[in-house]
């Protein structure tokens, strides 16, 4: 992450000067840090007073910032008379930090000046310490010694001039001409990039040479080209400026809104923790366990009371189940994304197969163990499974109410369990000890992937371990209905 200083005049209505450079550093993915050359008394519509601290004290702020942190780039707004540019070059000669983009500010849209007239030859001296200038219109003729262009053929020999007679690269910026195009040219020597724009009608284009010059200065820091970089920052700016009206901010010319791109792809979204969401996903499914609770097939295995017939019926589709749920389980082991979890889930498909079906065998006999109908439940609920075999994590948030509800709905039936229960063996195993772990370590891989996937994603397996709830309660209310 490039580390980006801005050494400029503020802005307190946040659309230019160093408030609009550390929204650019940032919306480029720099981390954007700034040294204050003149407090200005300014909003959208203009200049109202310029305060000037002590260079002195310009100096102390320099000096703190490289004293400790490694300056990968520099950015260079309003210097505001030659003692700014004195300090500031002394300061350029001792550090000669990797990346200097100049943006000589002279004038402001609203037509205020920034910069002392005396000053402007000390700042075409100090050109001798950037790799990139990033004159408007009116400034690329005072560093260039010329007239105002007025077509951009003219403004591009102005900046072949500046680049070779300072060996600088020059991006020349076509915001001032009048009509339909925003072009830029980046002029290294004789050769010159172009970047061609349409121009944006919005009247929020107050801080744009100073977002774009701090955009570069980050992207170059970054590693980009210079020519890479101005594609670009060109890209983000004009995003930018298309939605500076909707920030409704001023009557004047108002600012660009740095982050709107951003905002729109990413969003604001903050991520939930992985125990945020197991308390969240138990409470989504707390009708679905008081229905559980409620059912006479649960209070009839609690009880003893529940009929044989009904046991054997739900054991024979409990095994039907679980030969799929195996498989289901072998699954999610292939697609897991760590040895970890493959593991665990081939441990956990080695044990619905093999230890869970050893119960069942004392009931049924092994010979007829497959032998019954699937019913309509548990039909449901397999192909609830299979339907979520191409996503890891939507598989495992499927898979996970068959640990956790029973494991709950076990560790109370348990408590009803005596030497002489009828249903006693059935009871004991839920609530076991190795069950108890394998549903803890299960409920985390599944939060864990909830936490970190995409929001969609999330979403998807929240829906998947509601569906696969309602299905548990669907088969233990079946052999009853
Ligand atoms: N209306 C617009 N539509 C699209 N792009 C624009 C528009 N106005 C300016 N730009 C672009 O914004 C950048 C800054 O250009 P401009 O020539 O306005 O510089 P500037 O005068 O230094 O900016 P500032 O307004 O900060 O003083 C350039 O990339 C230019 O092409
Ligand atoms: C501190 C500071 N620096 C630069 C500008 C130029 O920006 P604009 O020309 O868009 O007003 C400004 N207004 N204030």
């Amino acid at each position: 992450m490039p580390r980006v200083l801005s050494i400029a005049g503020t802005d307190p209505s946040g659309g230019a000067g160093i408030q609009a450079d550390l929204k650019s550093i940032a919306a480029q993915g720099g981390y954007g840090m700034a040294a204050v050359t003149a407090l200005v008394a300014q909003n959208t519509q203009g200049v109202r007073s310029v305060h000037l601290p002590p260079v002195e004290f310009l100096a102390e702020q320099l000096n703190a910032v490289s004293d400790d942190v490694q300056i990968d780039a520099v950015k260079i707004g309003m210097l505001a008379n030659q003692q700014v540019i004195a300090v500031v070059a002394k300061w350029l000669e001792q550090q000669r930090p990797p990346i200097v983009v100049i943006d000589p500010v002279m004038v402001a849209t609203s037509g205020d000046r920034l910069l002392d007239a005396e000053a402007e030859d000390a700042l075409r001296k100090l050109l001798r310490y950037a790799d990139l200038v990033t004159p408007n219109l009116p400034e690329l003729a005072i560093l260039s010694d010329s007239a105002q262009a007025t077509d951009w053929a003219e403004a591009l020999e102005q900046a072949t001039k500046l680049s070779l007679k300072f060996q600088v690269a020059v991006l020349a910026k076509g915001g001032h001409l009048d009509g339909d195009l925003a072009p830029d040219a980046l002029v290294e020597g004789t050769t010159i990039s172009h970047f061609p724009g349409r121009r944006v009608q919005t009247s929020n284009t107050h801080g744009t040479g100073c977002s774009l010059s701090s955009a570069l200065a980050t992207r170059r820091a970054a590693g980009e080209t210079w020519p890479e970089a101005v594609r670009q920052a060109k890209r983000w700016l004009t995003e930018s400026i298309q939605h500076g009206a909707d920030l409704r901010v001023g009557q004047g010319s108002g600012p660009v809104s740095h982050f709107a791109g951003l905002w729109q792809r990413g969003g604001l979204e903050t991520a939930p923790t992985a125990a945020e969401l197991e308390q969240d996903w138990w409470q989504r499914i707390a009708p679905v366990r008081a229905d559980i609770d409620a059912l006479p097939f649960i209070d009839g295995l609690a009880s003893g009371t529940l009929e044989d017939s009904a046991f054997r019926w739900y054991l024979a589709q409990d095994a039907l189940y679980l030969r799929d749920y195996s498989r289901a389980l072998a699954e999610a082991s292939r697609l897991a994304p760590t040895t970890r979890e493959q593991a665990f889930w081939a441990n956990s498909a080695h044990g619905a197969i093999v230890t869970e079906l050893e119960l069942h065998e004392s009931w049924i006999p092994a010979g007829n163990m497959f032998e019954h109908q699937p019913s309509k439940t548990t039909t449901g609920y397999l192909n609830h499974l299979n339907a979520a075999r191409d996503s890891y994590p939507i598989l495992i948030a499927a898979l996970l109410p068959c640990f956790w509800l029973y494991h709950d709905v076990g560790t109370r039936l348990q408590v009803a369990s005596h030497p002489e229960h009828p249903y006693r063996s059935w009871l004991e195993t839920y609530a076991d000890q190795s069950f108890a772990e394998a549903t803890r370590q299960a409920i985390d891989l599944v939060v864990t992937a909830a936490a970190q996937t995409t929001t969609e994603i999330r979403a998807r397996m929240l829906q998947a371990f509601i569906v696969s709830a309602e299905y548990e309660r669907d088969f233990f209310a079946a052999p009853l209905r």
